[in-house]
């Protein structure tokens, strides 16, 4: 009985083994779904939630890669933790983003309402859009058609501003749009006419410009420019035409004398052979006839004709001299005509070639005069082994002038500093106007020891100026810097020279001359 009583519990054991197996079987496969579920659930959020913070990308990926070894859930625990705190932090920074959007949101819309041109019904829905807004965010999908909306009415007001044409913001690069036009209006050559508004346009770009001034500036600008080209295009074609209706009058005059000395030719041919014809006949009557009365009669008769053959060509050479007179007045009026044109054309090509030499502000030479004088001189001494010096002179701080006292102001203290330096110098000497406030002295036969004393004299000439600006007396000063050519040195090279001693001037305090020798 106690056997068969042993022999149940043991087989009802094996029994409960058995159970306990497949339970535990059931329990392990369980575990690895909710692994494989969590797993996937991890990868879905790391996907979602990728690039927003890299913290909870990183701290997610390092779940993943624990979960697929399967191992105790507690060993992730720490792990779990971590990512939920990312998680608060990052939602509470997100609803705080959130907040900050939606109050930046009604900022722009009360700016928006400001505007006074913005039609009632604009008016109506942007306050409807503030009120919307008034409560916050929980998502940023919440967010982003507010701002789509916003946008919109953004667009109705810039399409009211552009319709009533009214101001609009500079911009940055509406001011180097303004510093370019600037540069390049100084680069330009502009008749004495023209200067008054190119300087108003200069003034008004060297100022705090708007859109519309800008606009205007190249307007002009351009129109200035196409007008001279014009100018220039028709002037010349005007005497083009001029000298081909000459040349042709004239050559209509040459033919028709020549056609009719051709033809008073073979009238005096004609008239010639008839005068020695009667001649002949006198010399024959006088040989023939013997009878004195009749050889009167015939002498007579031929004198008489004779008389009137000359008489026609007395009359045809009066004719032919009138008529040559008359083309010869003709000709001559046609070229005094011409020659007037000529030099009135040549005035002009040189008051052109003139105004291509000449600095419009200065009326100092400019770049390419100067170009052409360095040429000249350099030759010279290359011939003669002469001493040649070039200059370069700087005017100090002169932004200070034109940003304290205005552009054309800065204009005005140009003007009376070039012509200072000109007329400290001798007519030997030259100077030019190398751009901006740089000026460029070129001094011939200048030996070593003069040089700085010249130069020194120059600078003090202008220091001593008596500037007044706005009832303010203002001293200005210039820096200089100089080389000579040396023995084979070509002439860039020396330029750069008294280039680098000018900026050495600079560095040193300006109002200073350094010469490097
Ligand atoms: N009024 C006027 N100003 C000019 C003209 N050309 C250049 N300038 C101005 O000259 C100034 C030159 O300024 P900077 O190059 O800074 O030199 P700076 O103020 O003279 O200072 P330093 O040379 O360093 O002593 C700028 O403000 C230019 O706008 C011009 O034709 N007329």
């Amino acid at each position: 009985m106690k056997d068969t009583a042993v022999q149940i519990t043991t087989h009802e054991l094996k029994q409960q083994l058995l159970d306990c197996k497949s339970e535990l079987k059931a329990v392990l496969q369980d575990r690895d779904d909710k692994f494989k579920r969590l797993l996937n659930f991890i990868s879905d959020l790391s996907i979602v939630s990728k690039g927003q913070n890299f913290e909870l990308d990183n701290k997610l990926a390092k779940l993943r890669r624990q979960l697929l070894k399967f191992e105790d859930i507690g060993n992730y625990q720490q792990d779990i933790n971590d990512i939920e705190r990312t998680l608060q932090t990052q939602h509470r920074q997100l609803t705080s983003s959130l907040d900050e959007s939606r109050h930046g949101l009604m900022t722009v819309a009360s700016q928006l309402l400001r505007v006074k041109s913005l039609p009632e019904k604009n008016k109506r829905e942007l306050i409807h859009f503030k009120n919307e807004i008034k409560n916050p965010f929980h998502t940023v999908w919440e967010y982003l058609p507010k701002i789509e909306l916003l946008i919109k009415h953004y667009e109705k007001v810039l399409e009211l501003q552009f319709k009533q044409d009214s101001e609009f913001e500079i911009e940055e690069q509406h001011v180097a749009l303004a510093r370019e036009l600037f540069s390049i209006i100084d680069d330009l050559e502009f008749k004495p006419e023209q200067r008054d508004k190119v300087n108003t346009i200069q003034a008004v770009l060297a100022n705090k410009i708007d859109y519309d001034e800008l606009l205007t500036a190249y307007h002009v600008i351009l129109s200035l420019v196409v007008d001279n080209l014009l100018r220039e295009k028709s002037s010349a074609q005007e005497f083009l035409t001029i000298l081909n209706q000459t040349l042709s009058t004239v050559g209509d005059i040459t033919s028709t004398v020549k056609v009719q000395s051709d033809k008073c030719h073979s009238i005096h041919q004609e008239l010639n052979q008839a005068a020695s014809n009667h001649i002949a006949n006198v010399g024959v009557s006088l040989s023939i006839t013997h009878d004195i009365d009749e050889l009167k009669q015939q002498i007579r008769t031929q004198l008489s004709e004779l008389q009137t053959v000359l008489t026609q060509k007395q009359k045809v050479e009066l004719r032919d001299k009138q008529q040559l007179q008359h083309s010869l007045d003709s000709m001559c009026k046609e070229l005094s005509q011409l020659t007037d044109e000529v030099s009135l054309y040549k005035d002009k090509l040189q008051e052109q070639q003139k105004l291509n030499l000449l600095d419009p502000l200065t009326q100092l030479p400019n770049r390419t005069a100067l170009e052409e004088k360095l040429n000249i001189e350099y030759q010279k001494v290359k011939r003669q082994q002469s001493d040649l010096w070039i200059a370069v002179a700087d005017i100090d701080h002169f932004k200070v002038i034109n940003d304290n006292f205005g552009h054309s102001t800065g204009d005005k203290a140009l003007q009376v500093i070039a012509k200072a330096i000109k007329s400290s110098l001798r007519d030997s000497e030259f100077v030019a106007r190398y751009g901006g406030e740089e000026f460029v002295l070129i001094l011939p036969d200048i030996s070593n020891d003069n040089i700085k004393p010249l130069l020194s004299r120059v600078k003090d000439r202008i220091k001593s100026i008596p500037f007044k600006f706005k009832g303010q007396p203002i001293t200005v000063t210039l820096s200089i810097g100089a080389a000579k050519v040396a023995s084979g040195e070509d002439i860039d090279s020396t330029f750069n020279r008294a280039d680098s001693a000018l900026y050495q001037s600079k560095e040193q305090g300006r109002d200073k001359v350094i010469i490097d020798i």
